[in-house]
Formats: structure tokens, sequence, C-alpha cells
């Protein structure tokens, strides 16, 4: 699904309107009729509603929005905050015809001293700005806002929350925007709400289809989207009937030290669930009787190091090495990868240690294989490219990296950002907070290894394992509370992903 920025959207709802075509009039009922029935199934019938209207379109949905409920029969009070006294020309249509109705309270509100009276029981519907949104928001705005902030009612935004920008809002301040329990999206997720910083403005967000031109979506170009489970079942090879396992490929890893052979144990475990056809791991020789005993499927080589890895032996045979997971940052661990970087021209899977090891040599970076993958939390990658303030400069900042290093970068994070050297982003839209637990990451490098080892090039192997590392944790959480998953339950329920995955496949063409 793409992402477009604010200024896009505005193209494809024109291109929308004249070519369906429809009046701009009725693709505003048509989006605020979308709202409203997503608030009859989520309100009692019993619910109070306090519109909030502000001059532009959203007001306009907004507007709509309020008749919609009255219709239906909810108490609703409606106001539209016109301190310019300028309206757009829906906004204007839809004012026209509010006034008419006796079905509901409705006020145009000019005195910026003017506060409604907002009760905690009540649901707020913020139309006061969308993507029209030009500058940061000042009074009487910022004290209006604050006024429904402070209410405890349920706030629901019209496709943003307002004082939001869509894109950018490294210049904005979170407490001069609204906070909403729900945001309703026309037809696109905005990137703004894919940023740890803005969940407190955004709340809770669902995308609503209002029927824009498919050809306007088509023609727009984006470098965002977001992963659906549609395009990631698309890019699931079939297992054919006649396979073997010498197909499938021979996945290396290579990690671990002592007192962290698990989270190569966590790799290898994940890795073998993962489609691959055979696995070596190579740990120190301290480790080497825990991996066979705790995963006999694996061969081992046990490094000539008693605690760490000295050095990596990769056979002709390889088709993919994965190196991080618990390997320490010794001296000999950074010697292992520096001699590997050198050395090997097999697609890498680059995490943890491995990443820090990088931060503490950036002229290694060069010598990374085409087709790699690195996958750094926040704060591996900011010592991989310096601090970041924010979530949006962070993304900015791997799409550089990526760029200029040529390689797929997995940004990990509640919505996982996988970006390719041209700069392209998916965000993923599987997981949940039960997945920030030990050895969660270990797991996601073992299935994308696996991936890779399977032949699928560096941004499929991302985008699809990290959907899947992330169907796998929500799998396990249909059973298990947050706070109880562990990273062993992720990959208990990887095979269960694969199966909805590739059941939604099947769904597709019969
Ligand atoms: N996507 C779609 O296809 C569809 C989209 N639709 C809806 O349209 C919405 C976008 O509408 P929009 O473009 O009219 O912009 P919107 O945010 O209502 O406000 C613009 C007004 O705000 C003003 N203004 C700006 N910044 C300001 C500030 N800081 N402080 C004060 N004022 C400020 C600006 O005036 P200015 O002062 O800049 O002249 C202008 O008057 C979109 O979010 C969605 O809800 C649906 O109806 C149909 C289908
Ligand atoms: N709130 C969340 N929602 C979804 N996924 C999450 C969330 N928190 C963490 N994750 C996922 O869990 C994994 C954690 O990886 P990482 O931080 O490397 O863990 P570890 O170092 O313990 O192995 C990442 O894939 C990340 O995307
Ligand atoms: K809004």
């Amino acid at each position: 699904m793409k992402i477009p920025a604010s200024y896009q959207i505005k193209g494809i709802d024109a291109y929308t309107i004249e070519h369906e075509p429809v009046s701009s009039a009725d693709l505003m009922m048509r989006a605020a009729g979308t709202v409203a029935e997503w608030l009859w199934q989520h309100v009692e019938y019993d619910t109070s509603f306090k519109v909030m209207a502000g001059n532009g379109n959203n007001g306009g949905d907004a507007l709509v929005v309020a008749m919609l409920l009255a219709k239906a029969g909810f108490n609703v009070e409606c106001f539209l905050f016109n301190y310019s006294q300028k309206l757009s020309p829906d906004c204007a249509f839809y004012k026209e015809e509010i006034a008419k109705r006796t079905n509901l309270r409705f006020a145009e509100v000019t005195d910026p001293g003017f506060r409604p009276d907002i009760k905690a029981d009540e649901w707020v519907i913020d139309g006061l700005f969308g993507t029209g949104l030009n500058r940061p928001l000042e009074e009487p705005f910022v004290s209006l806002i604050r006024h429904i902030n402070t209410s405890d009612a349920t706030v629901v935004s019209i496709d943003i929350p307002s004082g939001l920008f869509g894109e950018d809002n490294r210049q904005n301040n979170p407490e001069h925007c609204i906070h909403a329990t729900y945001t309703l999206s026309f037809q696109f997720p905005k990137l703004a709400f894919l940023f740890a910083e803005n969940s407190k403005v955004v709340g809770d967000w669902q995308v609503l289809p209002i029927g824009l031109h498919p050809k306007a979506i088509e023609k727009c170009q984006t470098a965002y989207n977001f992963a659906t489970r549609e395009e990631m079942a698309q890019l699931l090879k079939p297992k054919d009937k006649f396979a073997h396992k010498g197909i499938f490929g021979h996945a290396l890893l290579a990690g671990g030290s002592k007192g962290k052979i698990g989270a190569i144990v966590l790799a290898a475990k994940s890795c073998l669930r993962s489609g691959v056809g055979l696995l070596t791991v190579q740990v120190p020789a301290s480790g080497n009787d825990i991996l066979q005993i705790s995963v006999p499927e694996a061969m081992t080589i046990p490094d000539e190091g008693e605690n760490t890895i000295t050095a990596v032996q990769i056979g002709e045979k390889i088709n993919a090495v994965g190196i991080g997971c618990g390997m320490g940052t010794s001296v000999e661990a950074a010697q292992a990868l520096h001699q590997l970087l050198q050395t090997c021209d097999k697609p890498m899977e680059i995490d943890a240690d491995a990443l820090n090891i990088l931060a503490q040599h950036p002229e290694w970076i060069k010598l990374i294989p085409t087709n790699s993958i690195l996958t750094p939390h926040p704060a591996e990658f900011d010592r991989l490219a310096g601090k970041s303030a924010t979530g949006y400069e962070r993304l900015e900042k791997a799409r550089d990296f990526a760029a200029k290093n040529k390689v797929t970068v997995v940004l990990k994070g509640a919505y996982t950002a996988v970006i390719n050297a041209d700069g392209e982003v998916s965000f993923n839209s599987t997981g949940n907070p039960g997945m920030a637990t030990a050895g969660s990451g270990d797991t996601l490098t073992g299935i994308l290894v696996a991936l890779q080892a399977q032949g699928y090039q560096a941004f499929d192997a991302a985008r699809l394992g990290v959907f899947l590392h992330g169907l796998a944790g929500d799998i396990a959480a249909r059973t298990i509370a947050f706070e109880s998953i562990t990273a062993s339950d992720i990959t208990a329920s990887l095979g269960f992903a694969f199966n909805e995955l590739r059941s939604k496949t099947s769904n597709k063409h019969s």
C-alpha cells in the first residue's frame, strides 16, 4: 500500500473528481460516510458527540459526519471554527446544509476565547485541520486543542490529528496537536503515523478506503510503502513437489560468545523454521555442545577460540552468511568479522554486535558484499550513522546510508522500515509490543539468512522475513499475553505464519 505525501493526495483527489467523475462535495460525502459508519460500529447507541470543524475540507468532512450522526439519532453538537471568516467551497456548501438541520445544534465560532463544554463521556470528532495544514498551529487553535486534549473525552480525528503534518514534524510541537484516541485516515496511512514520537498524537489509527481512483494511485510515485499481506504473499516462493534440501540453500550462521550462546541458538532455530535446506553454525568451542544438543538439525564448526569466534570458515557451498548474534565486540570477534568481509562474496545478514563492530570500524562498511542486509535497532543504527532526534530523521539517514553503501537496511521498531539501496522504504505491518523481548532480533536474523540462502534478493528477503517474524509474533499473541511472549514463542509460531501467508496466496488464485 502506497504512502503518498499530503501534496500527492491532493493530486489523487483531483484526478478522482475529474475522471471518476464525481463532484468534490459527493467525494466529501463518501469520505465522511466511511467515518460515520466506523463510528456507528464503535459507539454505544446513547453516545453524545461534539464535532469540531475547521474552515477547510477537513472541516467540511466534519460537518457531514455531524449531519450523518444526527440523522442516525445521536445527540450531536457541531462547532465550525471560522476565525478567519474564510471557508473552502465544500465546507461553505455543507455549512449551508447543516444550518438548515433541526436535529442537531450548530454554531459558527468566530470568538477566539470561546471553548465548547466537553464532558468526559462524550466523543469529540476532530475535523479542525487535515492534510492542508501548511504551518504549525498557533493561537487561538493551540488553546482550543489544549482544551480538547485535557477533556478526557474519546477523540476521533478525521484523516489526521489536527496540527500534525503528514510527514515531517521536526519543527512541530506535539502539544499543539490533537491527541487522538483514534485516527481514521482516508485511503492511505500517513508517514507520520509510523514514527514512535507521534504515537501519543495519532492513537490507534486505521485506513478507511474512500474509492480514490486506482489509476491515480498507480501513477503516484512514492518511496514509501506499507507492506500488506497480499503483497508479501506474492513474494513467498512455492515449494516444489520434487524439491530436495539441496535446492533450498545452505546458510552459515556465525556468532555467540561465552554467556551469549543462546543468541545464536535462537537464530539457528528460526533459520531452520524458515525453509533453509542446510544450516551450519560456527560458534566458539565452548558453545559447540550447547548448539549440538539444542539444535540437532544444524551442523556445527567449533571455532578455535574457546569463548569467542576468531575466524569464519565459509565453505564453497554456502549461499548466505548471518553474523553478529551474541558474538561480542572483542578484538578476536572484530578480526573475524574483518577477515570475513574481506573474503566473503555471498549475501550477508549483519546484526547486533557485528553492527557495533562496524560502527567502530566504519572503513569496513565498504567491504560488505552486494545483496546484503543490515538489521540495526535504533541504538545500533545511531552508532553507525550518528544520533537522530526523531524517527523521521533516523529514517532519512537510513535511506542515505542504504544508498551510499548499497545495502538493504532493516531499521527495527514497531513499524520496522526495510530500506533498499534505491531509498525505497517498505514499512512492516505485523508485530506487537510482546516482541520487544530478549532474543527477538536474533530470531529475525535466522529468518532472513534462511531466505537469502534460498535465493531471495536482499530487499525481498528482508520485507518478507520481517513480515513473517511479526506475523509469528502476532500468532503467538493470540494465545500468550504480551508480557509472556519469548523469542522462542515467535519461532514456535513461524510455521503457522508461513501457512497463513501461503493460504492467502492460494485463496488469491482460487
Ligand atoms: N484525500 C482526499 O481525497 C479527500 C480529502 N478530504 C479532506 O480534505 C482534507 C484536506 O482539506 P484542505 O486541503 O482543505 O485542508 P484542511 O486541512 O482542511 O485546511 C486547510 C485550511 O487550513 C488553513 N490553515 C492551514 N494551516 C493553518 C494553520 N497553521 N493555522 C491556521 N490555518 C491554517 C488554510 O488556510 P490558509 O491560512 O493557509 O489560507 C486552509 O483554509 C483532508 O484532510 C480530508 O479531511 C475529503 O473531504 C475528500 C477526499
Ligand atoms: N512494539 C513492537 N511492535 C512490533 N515489533 C516490535 C516491537 N518492539 C520490538 N519489535 C520487534 O522485535 C525485534 C527486536 O529486535 P532487537 O531489538 O534486535 O532485539 P534483541 O536484541 O533482544 O534480539 C525487532 O524485529 C522489532 O521490530
Ligand atoms: K483532523
